[in-house]
């Protein structure tokens, strides 16, 4: 795929996501999180890094939400200025029901709280824009996830997706970094084994 393919890629699949109707975009992020409550990862997992949903993401709101009552530690990213790498706030119930979060520049919320670092977390709940059936990721173009996962980390990596940005195939860029599985309004699709969580 040319860098031209690519930026085309990323143009259609952001025009269809917009174009979803607020009521299926609600609905899917209501799925994704009844899938998740029957997922082993769930479960096992202690501390949750997930996104704020913007830029017409499968909407989290609903997974937030369980996993607030199950009792995780739910964290939220935040771009570090000085190394553009993700860090992660956790928020409790009052927190969330406060929303009181910043607008970043590119369009979406952050926490205001300091951060710790991804090797805390045993879920990661990504965005993203298209993967393909090996779990190759594409996002939004920042790179904020692969610099982030760039060394090695035992989270579970899990992309929360409509049906519809599933690719043919997509080239792995020698920084990418793939998903274990990726979450979608009809289900689980998983590219590693289960056994694969809490990798050492
Ligand atoms: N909800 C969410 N949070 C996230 C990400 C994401 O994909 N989704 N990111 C994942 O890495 C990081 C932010 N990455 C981004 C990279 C590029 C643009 C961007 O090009 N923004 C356009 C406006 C987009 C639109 O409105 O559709 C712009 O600034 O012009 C935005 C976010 C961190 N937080
Ligand atoms: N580990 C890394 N170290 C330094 N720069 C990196 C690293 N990973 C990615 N980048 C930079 O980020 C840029 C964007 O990467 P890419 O197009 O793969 O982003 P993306 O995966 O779509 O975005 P995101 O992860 O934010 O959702 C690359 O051109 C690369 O220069």
């Amino acid at each position: 795929m040319t860098p031209e393919q690519l930026k085309l890629l990323r143009k259609q699949l952001r025009q269809q996501r917009r174009s979803l109707a607020l009521r299926t975009r609600q609905q899917a992020g209501r799925k994704v999180s009844q899938h998740l409550r029957r997922q082993a990862v769930l479960h096992q997992a202690r501390h949750i890094g997930i996104y704020l949903s913007a830029f017409s993401e499968v909407p989290t709101q609903s997974i937030i939400n369980l996993g607030l009552k199950l009792h995780k530690k739910i964290y939220l990213p935040q771009i570090r200025n000085f190394d553009q790498k993700l860090r992660w706030v956790r928020i409790n119930r009052q927190q969330w029901q406060n929303r009181r979060f910043s607008s970043h520049k590119l369009g979406m919320h952050e926490p205001r709280q300091r951060g710790i670092s991804v090797n805390r977390l045993d879920l990661l709940i990504m965005p993203l824009l298209a993967f393909d059936r090996h779990g190759s990721r594409v996002g939004m173009g920042g790179g904020y996830y692969d610099r982030t996962l760039w060394k090695k980390h035992k989270a579970y990596r899990l992309g929360l997706a409509y049906e519809f940005q599933q690719a043919e195939q997509l080239d792995r860029k020698p920084w990418d970094q793939p998903l274990d599985a990726v979450l979608t309004p009809s289900g689980l699709i998983s590219f590693t084994s289960q056994k694969s969580f809490y990798k050492t």
